[in-house]
């Protein structure tokens, strides 16, 4: 689909590399990510997955290679991207409503509203307010709503803005199944209505497999790029480990067999996910 699509990129990675002091998380990391495109990007702990994401946000400066977001070079306040951290509990403590949280999301790059902007801007957050299921909670303060419930503020926050760009670091956690259908239905309607281009982390593939265009696997320095059915083979994730793994298509599903507990995809999750369909 990339090249069909064709135009500016809206992600472009070039001979990137990510070291930290002698450690290499990545190395000659070429990639396009074009406007309504789904990559995925996977990996065992610590092979640099959110690093890429701080990258991507300007949190995190390259060691090596060239890295452009939304045409420009990635900083603070860029607007074009929205965010889906990766989930922390927010402390019971913070007093902040829901609706302010995703508010901030519409105002980053608005100035001086005006009375028809704030009429707007009510109007937007409510629509992505109801579109994450929050209403109900919209008013609470965020640090006495479970897990799940502040997740989807967040989304509903990433959402808001409008974004070219939309990064996501494990955003299904913590939400139950039917919550997890209708955040990666959110995303996937905004990639395919706005053109935001996604890139998305995550431990478990098979929730968004038929929305992924690419995987981005990493794995103790080594990476590959493709399609799920090139990147999720027996062939390739034995080479990128360095081991022999085996990977089963069940059901639509992908399955690792004999995985170690330090691979990607977790065999006892997956056989959960099957029982509940
Ligand atoms: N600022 C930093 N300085 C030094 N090392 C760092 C820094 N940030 C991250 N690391 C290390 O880099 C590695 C990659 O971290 P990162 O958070 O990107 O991994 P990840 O793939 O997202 O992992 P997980 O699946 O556990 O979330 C880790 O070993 C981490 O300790």
């Amino acid at each position: 689909m990339t090249e069909a699509r064709g135009g500016t990129p809206a992600v472009s990675l070039s001979g990137a590399r990510l070291s930290y002091g002698d450690r290499t998380l990545w190395d000659g990391l070429d990639l396009d990510v074009q406007p309504g495109e789904f990559v995925a990007v996977l990996g065992p702990n610590g092979s640099g997955k959110t690093s890429l994401m701080r990258v991507l946000l300007g949190q995190q400066k390259l060691s090596a290679g060239t890295v452009r977001v939304a045409g420009a070079a990635p900083g603070r306040g860029n607007r074009h991207i929205g965010y889906i951290p990766q989930q922390r509990a927010l402390d019971p403590t913070v007093a902040v409503r829901g609706r302010d949280l995703v508010g901030l999301g519409y105002d980053g790059h608005r100035w001086g509203l005006g009375i028809g902007g704030m009429r707007e801007r009510r109007q937007r957050v409510d629509a992505a307010l109801a579109a994450v299921g929050a209403t109900a909670y919209a008013d609470r303060p965020v640090g006495l709503l479970s897990g799940g419930e502040q997740q989807r503020l967040r989304v509903a926050q990433a959402l808001v803005g409008d974004p070219e760009v939309l990064l996501c670091d494990e955003p299904l956690l913590s939400l139950d199944l039917a919550h997890q259908r209708a955040v990666s239905t959110l995303i996937d309607a905004r990639r395919r209505d706005a053109g935001s281009a996604v890139l998305f982390v995550t431990h478990e593939i098979n929730p968004v497999l038929p929305l992924v265009d690419r995987v981005l696997y990493l794995v103790d320095g080594r990476f590959r790029i493709g399609p799920p059915e090139q990147v999720m083979t027996s062939e390739t994730l034995s080479e990128l480990y360095g081991t022999e793994i085996a990977v089963v298509r069940v059901r639509g599903q992908i399955h690792i067999v004999g995985a170690h507990s330090d691979l990607c995809e977790d065999g006892a999750h997956h056989t959960e996910q099957l029982a509940e369909r």
